[in-house]
C-alpha cells in the first residue's frame, strides 16, 4: 500500500532527535511511555488534508526502537492532529506491538459501531478532544458530547488538548463529561505565573472536585519559559516547569500520567534528548513510590486492565 502523494515538511520543522542519551534514571519495570505520537510514512499512511502541519515521517519502527532504548515497557500512541480522524497510522502501530501498545484515536461523529470496535480490538482505549486553535477547526459542544456518549460504553476514555487560559470558558464542558477525562500536559500552564496563583490554582480545583480526571504531566519542553532544555548532558532541565508538575503528582498520585511526547510535533527553538528527558522525571516525582504509580501503576490501570 503505497499512496502517490509526496509531503514536504512545514518549514522550520524540527526532526526528533535520533541519537539519545541513555538516561541515568533507571525506568521502573514495567513503565509506560503515555504519550508519544506516530507520524505516517506519509508514503504509506497519508497525512489528512485539513492538517495544521506537515511533520517528517516518525514510523511505528523508530518508536518501539526509542521506548527498547530508554527502557520503558510500553507505549500509548495517541493519534496526532496531522494525521485528522484518519486513524489508519495509529492502528497499524497497535497491532504491529503485540500488545505493547494501547492508543487513542480522534473519531467523528459519523464513526460506526463496526469501525470503534476494530479499533478496540486493536487496542485504542480513547478518543482525543482537541481546543488548541493552531492545531484542529472548532467543533460544536454538542458533537463532542454525541461523541463522548457513543464511546462511553466502551469503556474508553477522553483526552482534552487545551491551552490555560482557555479554561474557564471550557471548564463546564469538560466537568460534565461521562469519561474518565485525561488532560494533555497540565493543560499548558502559564510557568511565568505563580504555581498557587489563580490560573493553575483552577486547574488544580479542577482535579480535586473531579476524581475522574487525570493529567498528565508530560511536555516540560513545551512550556519551559526559561529553563535549561533538555541537551548537551543537562541533569535539571526545565527547571521553571517542575513546580506544576510535582504539584500534580503529590496532590493526586493515583491520577497522573508521564509520556515523552515523542517526536515532539512543532518544536520552536530545540529538539530534546529523549534519554535526558527521563531524566527530568526524578525532579517531578521525588520518590520511588511516586515514580511507581506514574509510570507503572497507573497507565496500566487505565489501559491495560
Ligand atoms: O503542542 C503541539 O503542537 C502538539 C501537537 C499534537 C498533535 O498534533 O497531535 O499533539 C501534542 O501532544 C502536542
Amino acid at each position: 500500500m503505497t499512496s502517490t502523494e509526496t509531503f514536504t515538511k512545514t518549514p522550520g520543522w524540527l526532526d526528533f532527535y535520533d541519537g539519545p542519551s541513555r538516561p541515568r534514571f533507571r525506568l521502573p519495570a514495567g513503565a509506560v511511555d503515555a504519550h508519544c505520537h506516530v507520524f505516517g510514512p506519509g508514503a504509506v499512511f497519508p497525512y489528512a488534508p485539513e492538517r495544521k502541519y506537515t511533520p517528517c515521517d516518525a514510523p511505528k519502527e523508530a518508536l518501539f526502537a526509542l521506548r527498547d532504548h530508554l527502557g520503558f515497557d510500553k507505549n500509548v500512541i495517541v493519534q496526532a492532529t496531522c494525521h485528522g480522524t484518519d486513524n489508519r497510522a495509529l492502528v497499524d502501530a497497535l497491532r504491529a506491538s503485540g500488545g505493547r501498545a494501547r492508543g487513542v484515536a480522534t473519531v467523528s461523529r459519523d464513526v460506526t459501531d463496526a469501525e470503534l470496535q476494530a479499533m478496540h480490538e486493536a487496542g485504542v482505549r480513547g478518543t482525543r478532544f482537541n481546543f488548541v486553535k493552531r492545531l484542529a477547526d472548532f467543533t460544536p459542544r454538542e458533537v463532542l458530547s454525541d461523541i463522548a456518549a457513543r464511546i462511553a460504553p466502551l469503556g474508553w476514555h477522553v483526552v482534552i488538548y487545551f491551552e490555560a487560559q482557555d479554561l474557564p470558558e471550557l471548564y463546564d464542558f469538560f466537568t460534565t463529561l461521562p469519561t474518565t477525562v485525561v488532560v494533555d500536559h497540565m493543560g499548558r500552564p502559564d510557568v511565568t505565573q505563580p504555581v498557587d496563583g489563580p490560573e493553575f490554582g483552577l486547574f488544580v480545583k479542577m482535579m480535586q472536585d473531579h476524581p475522574n480526571i487525570w493529567s498528565k504531566v508530560s511536555c516540560p519542553e513545551r512550556l519551559s519559559q526559561s529553563g535549561p532544555p533538555a541537551l548537551n548532558g543537562e541533569q535539571h532541565a526545565y527547571r521553571d516547569v517542575a513546580p506544576f508538575a510535582r504539584r500534580l503528582v503529590e496532590t493526586f498520585p493515583d491520577r497522573v500520567l508521564w509520556g515523552t511526547d515523542w517526536p515532539h510535533p512543532n518544536l520552536k527553538n530545540h529538539m530534546p534528548d529523549d534519554g535526558l528527558l527521563v531524566d527530568y522525571i526524578p525532579q517531578i516525582a521525588p520518590t520511588a513510590e511516586l515514580q511507581r504509580k506514574l509510570l507503572v501503576d497507573n497507565p496500566n490501570r487505565l489501559y491495560w486492565s
